[in-house]
């Protein structure tokens, strides 16, 4: 992964780069994610007779060969000039979800059409951003349908959009030429052929969701969720499951590290929902770890950009490889057969010498 990110970093605009790895603010947010996976440490089961592990979760009905998702991220060409097409067909072939941004440098039609090719039973979720006028989500909502998307993921922790420092230090404001957000282009209200802007609003609340669903017989998943108060909410509103995130420490600066969130957001759901996590997952230890502490699957974001970066298709199937058999490994090391092996009593703070009591 270190080597995926080292080739990225070497390969990739300076601008671009920043605009991929930068977070909101202080970037304490960013930073966290990692470092909180860093400060706990699981405790193995030993003579647990669990055999070799399984890294296969169902989720919403599918069958996926690894509980690592790929998380929806914006612009994909320019990282790579496949883009999307490239990170469609590897997490196809990788049997995992690709959650395509709404902010996608390709169509989600065009999306979904390359993961079909390497995988029919290939599983496209699309994140949307709720838009402030009505018919331009229904009209999003309806192409990801028409595309064959399996699910909608709505991401709520984007009132307006995040502070990012180095953009505006770098003065990375808009795509560069030659480069649009497709999914924006001829919707309500553009001209022919043109694209208008994702907009960002403070005024939505659980009313525009509960609209939402109306429009849509796809299950809707929630990303942004910290507060148990909110991930209670989304279970008793109905919502398909939650993403516990904090945006890759692009919005709220002050959030907590997401795997600090994740039991509380757990309590809540108290197993009505799958819990999925994002945020700083970068080995088969941090996926084990979130799946102790009771999440279905993670996802991850900038991994998936350095794959990309660095070796297009091929370097977004590697990243996704090398999680799935980390976290197989991880697996057998702690005892664990899978996820249903696992218990939160296995996660402890580094440096605290206290054991679980039997
Ligand atoms: C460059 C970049 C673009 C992103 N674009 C989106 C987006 O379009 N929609 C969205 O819901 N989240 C977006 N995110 C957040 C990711 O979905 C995810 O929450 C985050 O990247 C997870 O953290 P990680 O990068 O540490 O894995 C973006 C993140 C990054 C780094
Ligand atoms: C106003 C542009 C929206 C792009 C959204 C991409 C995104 O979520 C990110 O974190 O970057």
């Amino acid at each position: 992964m270190r080597e995926l990110r080292d080739k990225a970093r070497s390969l990739l605009d300076p601008v671009i780069r920043d605009f991929y790895e930068g977070g909101a603010d202080s970037e304490t947010a960013l930073a966290e994610n990692e470092r909180a996976f860093a400060r706990l440490a699981l405790l193995p089961r030993i003579l647990a007779g669990a055999g070799q592990a399984s890294t296969a979760v169902r989720l919403l009905g599918a069958d996926l060969d690894t509980p690592v998702l790929v998380a929806p991220t914006a612009f994909h060409r320019l990282a790579h000039p496949d883009g999307e097409v490239a990170t469609a067909r590897a997490a196809a072939a990788a049997g995992t979800v690709l959650i395509a941004s709404m902010a996608a440098t390709t169509a989600v039609a065009e999306v979904t059409a390359a993961a079909r090719d390497v995988r029919p039973d290939a599983q496209v979720w699309f994140q949307l951003y709720l838009q402030p006028e009505p018919e331009v989500t229904a009209e999003l909502v309806r192409r990801a349908e028409a595309a064959g998307c399996t699910a909608l993921v709505v991401t709520a922790d984007s009132p307006v959009f995040g502070r990012h420092g180095r953009d505006e230090r770098n003065g990375f404001h808009d795509l560069p030429p030659g480069y649009a957000a497709e999914n924006m282009r001829d919707l309500p209200g553009t001209p022919p052929g043109g694209t208008r802007p994702i907009a960002m609003s403070p005024a939505l609340s659980w009313a525009d969701l509960r609209r939402l669903r109306e429009l849509t017989r796809l299950p809707v998943v929630l990303k942004g969720v910290l507060h148990p108060a909110d991930a209670a909410r989304a279970a008793d509103e109905g919502l398909a499951a939650v993403v516990v995130s904090n945006h890759g420490g692009r919005q709220l600066d002050a959030a907590p590290a997401t795997v600090e969130a994740l039991p509380a957001v757990v309590a809540a759901i108290a197993g009505r929902i799958p819990v999925l996590l994002d945020g700083g997952v970068r080995t088969g230890s941090d996926v084990v770890t979130a799946l102790a502490l009771g999440a279905t699957a993670v996802a991850v974001g900038r991994p998936v950009l350095w794959g990309l970066a660095a070796e297009g298709e091929d370097g977004v199937a590697r990243v996704l490889r090398t999680l799935r058999e980390q976290t197989a490994h991880v697996l057998t090391l702690c005892g664990a057969r899978d996820r249903a092996d696992l218990a939160p009593d296995q996660v402890v703070a580094r440096g605290i010498r206290e054991v679980p009591a039997c």
